[in-house]
Formats: structure tokens, sequence, C-alpha cells
């Protein structure tokens, strides 16, 4: 029986993760459960699962839900709500599934009480990558991709020489746009930008597919994964998703993980490494799909994926930055503020107007990360 925690227990990672528990229930045990603001799914999880602590966004909420959920069950509320969900139990494995940077302090806490992460919430490594890597190196801890593409690169590369690894390619199905012209982009509306062509998931992460953003993360979330170069790690275009990342070794084997789309497998397998059990997903037909096509990244075209590698050499709390600036103005983009062109501008801002630190402390991270908030929220 294996004991988990969900951060960001009501989002779409969280609900599949939870979908995963229900496939297997002799196999899996919830300890503890946060959310934001989504109460109803919150108390629902909260009888279904008896969950021994779980927390919510604010203390109003924590009290308005109180007198609703099991007896046994503790509710706590804001950041240290989700730092207790993460770290306060007996939990082998900890979800990240938050969205956005705020999982940050909760997946340290999680590895510093020796917990197992399925990290899905990559904000956090590109955040601070350096350091939640080398905490978990020296806490023994073992960061377990969740993102269908690290899976991927993960699953590939099992019993594999590191050192043999000559790269590793990500695929993008390209986002809800990839059919568009720039000059077409100027038009687009957060309704049609919210349809992603393959994936059902939260807003923010589907925007961040359409600019290529979310690409641009995952590259720079491989590099402190799996210790790659950046010169290491490639983007194709894939629109069909069915091929979810590969990697080439040095004697020009490719070797990589293919399966329909449906976040079920790696969530699941980020559960029960090394073992795999039988899953709800979609079994893959390549007689049935006929063709795949794939497709050169045009950095042009999606220029926040050039900004990502750049960032990403650069290193520092370039990361950080681009990070930052990315969630406040995709956040501004959801409340109909900006355009869908002014995501990559702001950033683009931001980064020429960020002062680059080496090797940065978190202290020195937080204080990158809010003023770019700062500046990304007035441009
Ligand atoms: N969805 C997907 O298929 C994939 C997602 N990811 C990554 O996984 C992460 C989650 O994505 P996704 O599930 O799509 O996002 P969603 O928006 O669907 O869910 C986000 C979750 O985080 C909770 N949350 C947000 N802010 C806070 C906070 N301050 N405190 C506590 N909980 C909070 C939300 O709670 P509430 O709703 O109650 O407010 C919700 O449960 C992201 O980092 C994303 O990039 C990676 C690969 C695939
Ligand atoms: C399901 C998943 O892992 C997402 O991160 C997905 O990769 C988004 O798709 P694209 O970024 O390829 O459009
Ligand atoms: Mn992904």
């Amino acid at each position: 029986m294996k004991k988990i925690a969900i951060l960001g227990s009501t989002g779409s990672i969280g609900t599949q993760t939870l979908d995963v528990v229900d496939m297997h229930p002799e196999h899996f045990q919830v300890e503890a459960l946060a959310a934001g603001g989504n109460t109803d799914l919150l108390i629902e999880q909260a009888r279904r699962y008896q969950p021994k602590k779980i927390s919510v966004g604010s203390k109003e909420l924590a009290d308005k839900i109180a007198p609703h959920v099991p007896a046994g069950t503790k509710v706590y509320y804001g950041s240290e709500g989700l730092i207790e969900v993460a770290a306060g139990t007996d939990a082998d494995t900890v979800v990240t599934a938050v969205v956005g940077s705020v999982g940050l302090e909760s997946t340290l806490a999680a590895i510093e009480s020796g917990k197992q992460i399925g990290l899905a919430n990559k904000e956090t490594l590109v955040t601070a990558g350096h350091i939640v890597m080398e905490r978990a190196v020296a806490k023994g801890v073992s960061i377990l991709p969740v993102d269908s593409e690290h899976s991927a690169i993960f699953q590939c590369l099992n019993g594999e020489n590191r050192s043999s690894v000559a790269g590793i390619t990500l695929t993008a199905s390209g986002g809800s746009f990839r059919h568009l012209t720039r000059e077409q982009l100027q038009q687009v509306t957060v309704e049609d930008a919210l349809k992603h062509p393959n994936w059902s998931m939260g807003s923010k992460i589907t925007i961040d597919s359409a600019t290529m953003v979310n690409k641009g993360l995952e590259v720079i979330e491989a590099h402190w994964l799996f210790g790659l170069d950046y010169e290491q790690i490639d983007v194709l275009l894939h629109p069909e998703s069915i091929i979810h990342s590969y990697v080439e070794f040095e004697d020009t084997s490719i070797i990589a993980q293919l399966g329909t789309p449906d976040m079920r497998v790696p969530i699941q397998y980020a559960l029960t490494y090394p073992d795999r059990m039988p899953s709800p997903a979609k079994r893959l037909s390549l007689a049935q799909i006929g063709q795949l096509h794939f497709r050169e990244m045009d950095m042009d075209r999606f220029p926040c994926l050039r900004m990502a590698y750049e960032c990403g050499k650069m290193g520092g709390t370039a990361t950080t930055a681009f990070n930052a600036a990315n969630e406040v103005a995709v956040a501004r983009f959801l409340r109909k503020e900006i355009s869908f062109l002014k995501i990559e501008d702001i950033i683009a801002s931001v980064l020429e107007a960020h002062q680059n630190v080496d090797n940065p402390d978190l202290e020195q991270i937080a204080a990158c990360d809010q003023d770019s908030r700062k500046l990304a929220s007035v441009l």
C-alpha cells in the first residue's frame, strides 16, 4: 500500500491522480490533499478518501469547509497548509500538481521530510532547479516525472547507461494555434486558446502550450531532471502527440515512448515505478492511426521557445524571471486584459530588464520572482 499526498487535488492532474487511485484502491491510500478555491470538490474528495489532512487557499475557506469534512480530517490553509499537506503526514509520495512557482516551498518541504516526489509542477524546477535537485540528492529522494514528455524520457532511459545518451527530443503538439500564422495570432481569443488539440488540461498550461512556453519550461525541466546540456535537448513538432518523446544514443539508436494522450499513464507510472499496472487509457493502434507527422521547430514562429533556451543557457535567475513573467502574462490574458501576442512581449521586456544573479539562493530567487511579477503586471 503506497501512501500519497496530492498538492492541487482539484485540478486536472490532481483529479486524474485520484482516478489512478480509484483504479487500484488496494495499492494506494490518500493521506493528504491540498487545493486552492474549489471547496465543493475538495469536500467531496475528503469525504471519499478520508485523508488525515487537507488544505485550502485561505482561512475563510478553511472555516467554511471545516464543518463538512470527516471528523478525522484536519483542515489547514494558505502556504503553511500546503507545507503541512506536503510534509506533515506519513505519505511516501507527494504528487506536486499545483500550478505555478507557488509549488516551490511545499515541494522543498516534502523533499526535506524525505518524501518521494511525483513532479507535475514543472515551474518549480524552472524557478529553482539547482536547489531542488541538490536537496533531493542530499536527502536521497527520487523525483519521478509526471509530465508526459519527461515520463517518456525516463522510461526510455530505464536500464540504459546515461553516458551513452547523445541527446533527447521532446515532442510538441504545437498547441491550439499551430495552423495559424503570426499575423493571424493578432485576432485570437481566450476561448480559442483554451482548445488544446490533444490534451485536456488546466487553463494555464493550455495557454503555455499555444505560446510554446510549455515546451520551453519542459526543456529547462529536462535539463534539471536528466542532467543534460541544453545542446542535447531538442524539440520536434508532432501534431498527434503519440510519440511522447525519445532518446538518441551514441550508437544512433533511438528509443521512443508512445501511447494515446492520457495523463493517467505517466501519473500512474510515477506512482508505481519501477512496476507497471493496468491502466484505463485507450490502447494505441498504429494501424488505425496510419500516419504520424513531424516538423522542425520554427523559432521565429514560436519566439518564447527561443527565449526559454536562452534563459536556460544563461542560468542563474534568468529562468525564474522567464517563468514569473509568463505566469503574470498568462493570468492577464486569461482575464482578457491583454492580447495573446502581448504574452511574449511581456516576457521579452521582463527579460530585457532582468539583472542576472548567478547561482542564486532561495532569497534571491524570491526577490527576482517578485520583481519580475511586478514589472509584468504593469507592462
Ligand atoms: N494538466 C496536465 O495534463 C499537465 C499539467 N502539468 C503541470 O501540472 C501542474 C498542474 O497543472 P493542471 O493540473 O493542469 O492545473 P489546474 O489549473 O487544473 O490545477 C491546479 C491545481 O492547483 C491548485 N492550486 C492553485 N493555486 C494554489 C495555491 N496557491 N494553493 C493550493 N492549491 C493551489 C488548484 O486548486 P483550485 O482549483 O481548488 O483553486 C488546482 O487543484 C502545472 O504545473 C502544469 O504545468 C504537466 C503536465 C501535464
Ligand atoms: C500532457 C503534457 O505533458 C503537456 O505538458 C503537454 O505536453 C502539452 O502539450 P504540448 O505542449 O506539446 O502542446
Ligand atoms: Mn508535457
